[in-house]
This record gives C-alpha cells, sequence and structure tokens, in this order.
C-alpha cells in the first residue's frame, strides 16, 4: 500500500517562499506572502509593522520583563535554479540558493507556536529585506520601526549544507567575517584586434590585476590571520576581434578585523595605481557595501550553549563547537548594539552556498522550530 507522506506546513511555507526569490528591497511578493500567513494567525497578541520590504512582528507577552528578538532574511539571489525540484523558482534567474526560504519558514513556526503559546516576555520577529546586498539590516536596525520593538537580546540562525540534520553549530565571539564587496572599473582605448599597438587592452589589464590581486593575501596578510578576496565576475569587451576598451572585475573582501581590512583595500589600492601606472588606463574602486561582522556575544552564547548541551538528548540534536567561517552576514550589525548570536544549522546537502543545486534537507525546519521555540520558552522562565 502507498503511502502518502504529509510534510509539516512549514515545509510547505518553505516550498512556496521558494517559488518566489526576489532580490534585495524587491522582496513584494514574499512581504505580501508573510503577511498573508500572519494574518491567518491568533490576532490578540500580535502586531505588524511594515519597513520597507521587509516586516517587524511584535508579540506580547503575558508579564513582560524582557524582549527577545528573533531575526530572518528574505532575499533571493540572482542564479538560474539547477535542482530536480517540483516547486523550483517561478523567477527566471533568481533562485533562494542561501536558504532564506527556509530562514523565513522557520520564523513563521517559531511566531505561530508563540501566538497561540505566548510566554511572559515579549518577543519582536524581525523579517529583514537585501541581506545578500546592499544590506538591509543597518536601515532597518536605525528605524523608528525597529527601535519601537528593540530587542533586549536577539537570534537567528544561517543553515549549513556540510553538517547533518540536527547539528546546531556555534562559538562565542566571532562566527563571520567582516565583509566588503569590491568593483574596480578599467577604462582604456579600444581598437581593432590586428593592431594592439594602437590600443590599450582593458582585458589584458584585468587579468593582470586578478593576478596580483593574489598577492594581497599571499604575501600582505600575516599568514596567522586570515582574509579572502574573491573576484566573482569579470566582463570587458564586445566582440572577439575588437580590444577592450572597458573592463569590469567584480568581487568581495572578507577579514577577520578590521584593521586587516584596512590593510587589505591599501594594498588594493596600491595595485590598482599600478595598474593604471603600467597600462595608461583610468582605474576606479567602489567598495560597494560593507558588513560588520558577526560577533556572538559571550555570555549570551555560551548559556545557548550550556542549555543546548545538557538538553541535546532530549531535543534530538547535537552541539558542535565550530571555528569561525570567512562567510559575511549584515545580522553582525544587530549584534553590534544588542547582545545575541547566530548559530548554524545542519541541512546536510552535498552543495554549497550560493549553489544552483543546493537542496537543503527539509527536516530542519522543524529541527529548529522545536529548538527555538524551547529555548525562548526556557529564557522567559528564568
Ligand atoms: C551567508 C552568506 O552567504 N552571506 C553573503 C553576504 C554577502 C555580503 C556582500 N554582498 C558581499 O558579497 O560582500 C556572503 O557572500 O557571505
Amino acid at each position: 500500500m502507498s503511502k502518502t507522506v504529509i510534510p509539516s506546513p512549514f515545509v510547505q511555507v518553505r516550498r512556496e517562499l521558494h517559488q518566489i526569490p526576489e532580490p534585495g528591497f524587491q522582496e513584494f511578493k514574499t512581504q505580501a506572502y508573510l503577511l498573508d500567513f500572519i494574518s491567518r494567525l491568533p490576532q490578540d497578541r500580535i502586531e505588524v509593522r511594515k519597513w520597507r520590504t521587509g516586516l517587524l512582528v511584535n508579540v506580547r507577552g503575558t508579564a513582560p520583563k524582557r524582549r527577545y528578538g528573533y531575526r530572518a532574511d528574505m532575499d533571493g539571489l540572482p542564479i538560474q535554479e539547477d535542482t530536480g525540484y517540483e516547486f523550483k523558482s517561478t523567477h527566471p534567474g533568481f533562485m533562494h540558493a542561501c536558504g532564506h526560504d527556509l530562514h523565513m519558514s522557520i520564523g513563521l513556526g517559531i511566531l505561530a507556536h508563540f501566538a497561540s503559546h505566548p510566554i511572559r516576555d515579549d518577543l519582536t520577529f524581525i523579517f529583514q529585506p537585501a541581506e545578500e546586498g546592499p544590506g538591509g539590516a543597518l536601515p532597518m536596525l536605525e528605524s523608528e520601526e525597529f527601535q519601537a520593538w528593540r530587542p533586549d537580546e536577539i537570534f537567528a540562525l544561517h543553515i549549513a549544507p556540510e553538517y547533518p540534520v540536527g547539528t546546531i553549530a556555534t562559538k562565542p565571539g566571532i562566527l563571520f567575517a567582516n565583509t566588503s564587496e569590491l568593483f574596480i572599473d578599467l577604462v582604456g582605448t579600444g581598437g581593432h584586434a590586428a593592431f594592439p599597438h594602437n590600443a590599450n587592452d582593458m582585458v589584458v589589464a584585468a587579468c593582470q590585476l586578478v593576478g596580483q590581486l593574489q598577492t594581497v593575501i599571499a604575501r600582505n596578510v600575516n599568514p596567522l590571520d586570515s582574509a579572502v578576496i574573491t573576484i566573482g565576475k569579470i566582463d570587458g569587451g564586445t566582440k572577439q576581434n575588437i580590444i577592450a576598451e572597458r573592463a569590469r572585475l567584480e568581487g568581495t573582501i572578507r577579514t577577520l578585523s578590521a584593521d586587516t581590512m584596512k590593510l587589505v583595500k591599501s594594498r588594493i589600492e596600491a595595485i590598482v595605481n599600478g595598474i593604471e601606472a603600467s597600462f595608461a588606463c583610468k582605474a576606479e574602486i567602489d567598495y560597494g557595501s560593507n558588513y560588520m561582522q558577526v560577533y556572538n556575544e559571550k555570555s549570551v552564547t555560551a548559556e545557548f550553549m550550556s542549555w543546548l548541551s545538557e538538553s541535546q538528548a532530549e531535543f534530538g540534536v547535537k552541539l558542535h563547537e565550530c571555528t569561525e567561517a570567512m562567510t559575511g552576514e549584515d545580522f553582525g550589525y544587530f549584534l553590534e548594539s544588542i547582545p545575541g548570536f547566530m548559530f548554524w544549522l545542519g541541512v546536510n546537502t552535498p552543495y554549497g552556498l550560493h549553489h544552483a543545486k543546493i537542496e537543503p534537507d527539509e527536516a530542519a525546519i522543524d529541527t529548529a522550530i522545536g529548538l527555538m521555540t524551547r529555548f525562548l520558552t526556557w529564557k522567559s522562565e528564568q
């Protein structure tokens, strides 16, 4: 006899959100979906405020002394999906490839629980746009809407493809890197492919520049420190037999300290000046958006880790104290002024974050909802 497997309601929510990935600050359908879901929850303790394409939701406690915040990010990535899903993205060239569909469904699951099982303390649910860029956290944090329901402590998670479902990985102190986007435009003189001596080839300049940028990490950063420069995109020229007048490099810088970020940027600037001189071209650097490191406040994180290590067997989860990673997250801005932490949630998939084939194990959704509802309930009882 065939058995029909009914997915958890929040797996279905994730699948519906997966189909509508939108770029940062254009999460219109996503916002409408969240609003519609929230409108079907018990309303007596809930208030909702829009902030741009994001949302803030207040859940009033029964006798509040403190307020806890839970944040989920909302935007998708410019990736053409290549999964085997029946519920693929319906937005060509866009995909939830960084797990924000899971993050939101987990956020809704925790919210749905507390809408009908209020705790003593108040809760703020933060559905934040534009994490992948240009960064929604900082302007949201500074907004009147956020300040009205500003939490005393704040929490978030990020899916982790490399860990099995049930693994929760985190650490006190720095978890994710400082980041800066990097855009470099090179402008020279184009020309006929057969007359290179009359032109000034920006494809050659861009290739040299990419090679020289590798020396910053290999030769300027202390080998006991860590930094990354990744050039993820090069654009240059117009046709195979035309020497390129322009080229553009697009990338990102990651460091574990603000000082190393300064060092890396000053070396990039020196190298770019050298390219200008050696190719007699013009170069412009734009650092785009910059994110603060994710720094887990030590005592709140230690409290979570000790609570989790005592209760992990009961909840079927396993705590792993991980090392820091060079990922970036604008949740770091919330943590800069509000104590709290972020953790990795194992979703066991061979493809990494930002990969067109990533298929996170959806069992992690209920794991995370169960974990966070229990943790927030326990916090409120202390
Ligand atoms: C978790 C994650 O993958 N976050 C992104 C954040 C991007 C920051 C910014 N747009 C940049 O590219 O520097 C990441 O790429 O780590």
